[in-house]
């Protein structure tokens, strides 16, 4: 049975008839500046803020409101499904929680609250390898929900082999490697207030309870904490890292495999080469290289590459319903929601979020229906149209 996103709209209106308003705008734009006025600067700024002057944030955001949709008429519209296949699974919309670190500094409830909030409404979420819980207690909290893992590939082959182990057992069914992050960029709004989560023990969970970690400490963490961080920071990515050592994951992973932060389409031709099942078109929010190409300016191209190879999907200004539909008509299969939920978490918990993926999707639903498609499969770059000036 096809969920009946949009029913969300006649729920609020019902709702105001007892005099009930949203808890949070219903506007998901607004919920930065929000957010800004009611948390604190550290946080704020470490969520919202992005690589350089911040202009590829900027730009991911210009790139997809440039596009304009073209809508269709008289094409039946009334039934709808946004069901889509990911990665050889059936998902209830073509959008998944996109995986974000260090969710403790926006909700003391942190990753359990937003993964039950994916949980309920039946969208996959992705947990970060730098996530303030463990992996284990997150899988807890969503029950058999469809999960997916984030790594940051380790330096030591014993802490990566032991995080996908420990993955696969805690039922998360696919892997996605972030290769857009083998050093952390230069990020202004954290320097300003050298600002940084992991070095204060925030967002390493997975690393301390983790028996491979452990055993490279001299002490417990709870007695040398600044070695057990100090160990972290040395482990936690490999610059030094080639397309052949793909072949390490392939052998100790045995779920799909997606390659997060592709942006060159010969980079997605070596990915398929590599026989990897997805790519995510992402310039990481903006968050890593400073002047790179807005992420939807790279989507169609990465796409005409690869998009009958593997699963293309697609992160980095997706804010609304609209933007939703842009991204499926330039040839994503489906998309990650990163920062709107975050403020959501941060701005009123596991409700939080569950609002933004109800609003997100009640938008893209009617989008949709508006512009004349019954689902997610239809729209393509004949849809657009690209203003110039
Ligand atoms: C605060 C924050 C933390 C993030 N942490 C991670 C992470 O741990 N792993 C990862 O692959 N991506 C991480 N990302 C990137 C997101 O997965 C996603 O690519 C990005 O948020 C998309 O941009 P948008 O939120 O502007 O749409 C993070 C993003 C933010 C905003
Ligand atoms: O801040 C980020 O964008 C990010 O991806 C990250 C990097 C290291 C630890 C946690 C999150």
């Amino acid at each position: 049975m096809a969920k009946h996103w949009a029913d969300l709209q006649y729920e609020i209106y019902l709702n105001g008839m007892t005099g009930t308003v949203p808890r949070l705008p219903t506007d998901l734009t607004r919920l930065e500046a929000l957010t800004e006025q009611r948390l604190g600067p550290g946080p704020v700024g470490y969520v919202a803020g992005g690589a350089g002057d911040g202009s590829t944030a900027r730009a991911n955001r210009a790139a997809l409101r440039r596009r304009r949709i073209v809508p269709r008429l008289l094409r039946d519209v009334h039934e709808r499904d946004l069901s889509v296949e990911v990665l050889g699974r059936s998902l209830p919309a073509p959008l998944a929680l996109a995986p974000v670190g260090v969710l403790s500094i926006m909700h003391p409830e942190a990753e359990p609250a937003a993964a039950r909030a994916a949980a309920a409404q039946g969208v996959p979420f992705t947990l970060s390898s730098a996530s303030s819980t463990p992996m284990e207690q997150v899988a807890e909290a969503m029950g058999d929900a469809e999960r997916w893992f984030q790594l940051y590939w380790p330096k030591d082959r014993e802490v990566a082999r032991s995080f996908l182990r420990r993955a696969k057992a805690a039922g998360y069914s696919a892997l996605f490697v972030t290769l857009d992050t083998p050093l952390l960029a230069w990020r202004p709004r954290d320097l300003d207030q050298a600002y940084l989560p992991f070095l204060h023990g925030v967002g390493t969970a997975n690393y301390f309870s983790d028996p491979a970690f452990l055993a490279g400490l001299a002490k417990p963490v709870h007695e040398d904490p600044n070695a057990a961080v100090s160990h972290f920071v040395g482990m936690f990515s490999d610059p030094a890292k080639t397309w052949p050592d793909l072949a390490f994951l392939r052998e100790h992973w045995d779920g799909p495999i997606v390659l997060k932060g592709v942006l060159h389409p010969d980079d997605a031709r070596l990915a398929a080469d590599a026989g990897m099942d997805g790519v995510v078109v992402s310039n990481h929010g903006g968050r890593q290289v400073a002047g790179s190409v807005a992420a939807a300016d790279a989507l169609p191209r990465v796409a005409d590459a690869v998009g009958d190879r593997l699963d293309v999907l697609f992160d980095s200004g997706v804010r609304t319903g609209d933007d939703v539909f842009k991204a499926l008509a330039l040839g994503a299969r489906a998309v990650l929601l990163g920062r709107p939920y975050v403020y959501g978490l941060g701005l009123d918990g596991r409700a939080g979020v569950e609002h933004v993926i109800r609003c997100l999707l009640a938008e893209l639903d009617l989008t949709l229906a508006l512009s004349g498609h019954a689902g997610p499969a239809t729209p393509g770059r004949a849809d657009l149209v690209e203003e110039t000036s």
